[in-house]
């Protein structure tokens, strides 16, 4: 669980992050929605520690970063899982040099028992005995499926992803979505995922966050996104013809 109490973060007098209270809760998919420049990115990054918040406070786990010691915040790090935008692969690497990188960075295991593990996460991803096939030889959702086994192959608590599917006809894309939430339900993750894909809202919005001008405007989840009258996500929701289509085939069913 991430708790965020009251955060603020600029850059040059600009204020972009505006005072956002919100739980991202453990073991459930927690996305984040807004329109372009809304602050979601800057959000996840103050979670990653990559920015300093200008106030509030961010508690992982009942702990508060700033009473967090230099090398528990290096533990932190470890237990962090990140899925950037276009997979983000070593293209020099193979998928098992790929997948092993964080084994090697964060832990002091024998090559043999990372080997075990990456392969372990290989299997589960469906990605078996590609191991020795470079980024380029393999398709746009199966180099997603490595940077996901990547990600969770030093099975960490909270997994940070940042438009997942970005790039992905929409098949592969569901199940890229099915995918993250089956291993946050397995593993018990913190899972926050930005997403600009209302069809993920749709498929795995277990928890949705609404950011709109760097302020939390509303949260809830997948079904309850079509009750709210909320202006300012009934604005943002129903531009999509996703969402215009299921409100009027739940409209036809009542
Ligand atoms: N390192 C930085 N220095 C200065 N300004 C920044 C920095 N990072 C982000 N910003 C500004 O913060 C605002 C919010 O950006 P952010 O990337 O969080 O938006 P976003 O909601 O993720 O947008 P998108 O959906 O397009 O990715 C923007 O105005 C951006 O220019």
């Amino acid at each position: 669980m991430i708790e965020v109490k009251n955060l603020y973060k600029g850059f040059n007098g600009q204020q972009v992050l505006n005072g956002i209270d919100y739980t991202f809760e453990r073991g459930k998919t927690n996305l984040i929605i807004g329109q372009s420049g809304s602050g979601k990115s800057v959000f996840l990054k103050c979670m990653l520690g990559l920015f300093k918040p200008d106030k509030g406070t961010i508690v992982y786990d009942g702990k508060p970063y700033s009473s967090f010691s230099d090398e528990e915040q290096r533990e932190l790090r470890k237990e962090m899982g990140m899925l950037f935008q276009g997979g983000a692969l070593f293209d020099s690497m193979n998928v098992e040099q790929n997948v092993m990188f964080p084994l090697k960075m964060f832990t002091k295991q024998h090559k043999k028992e990372m080997l075990k593990r990456v392969h372990e996460v290989l299997e589960r991803v469906n990605l078996d005995g590609t191991g020795d096939k470079m980024p380029s030889e393999i398709s746009g959702g199966m180099q997603k499926r490595v940077a996901i086994a990547r990600a969770i192959v030093n099975k960490p608590k909270y997994l940070f992803c940042d438009e997942p599917n970005s790039g992905l006809d929409p098949k592969t894309a569901t199940v890229i979505d099915n995918l993250i939430q089956e291993l946050t339900h397995e593993n018990d993750i913190t899972t926050v995922l930005i997403t600009h894909d209302m069809n993920s809202v749709l498929e795995i919005g277990e928890r949705i966050a609404f950011l709109k001008d760097g302020v939390l405007a509303w949260k809830g989840t997948k079904d309850e996104i079509f009750k709210t009258e909320d202006e300012a996500v009934t604005d943002f929701v129903y531009s999509s013809n996703l969402f215009q289509q299921v409100r009027e085939a739940q409209q036809k069913e009542k």
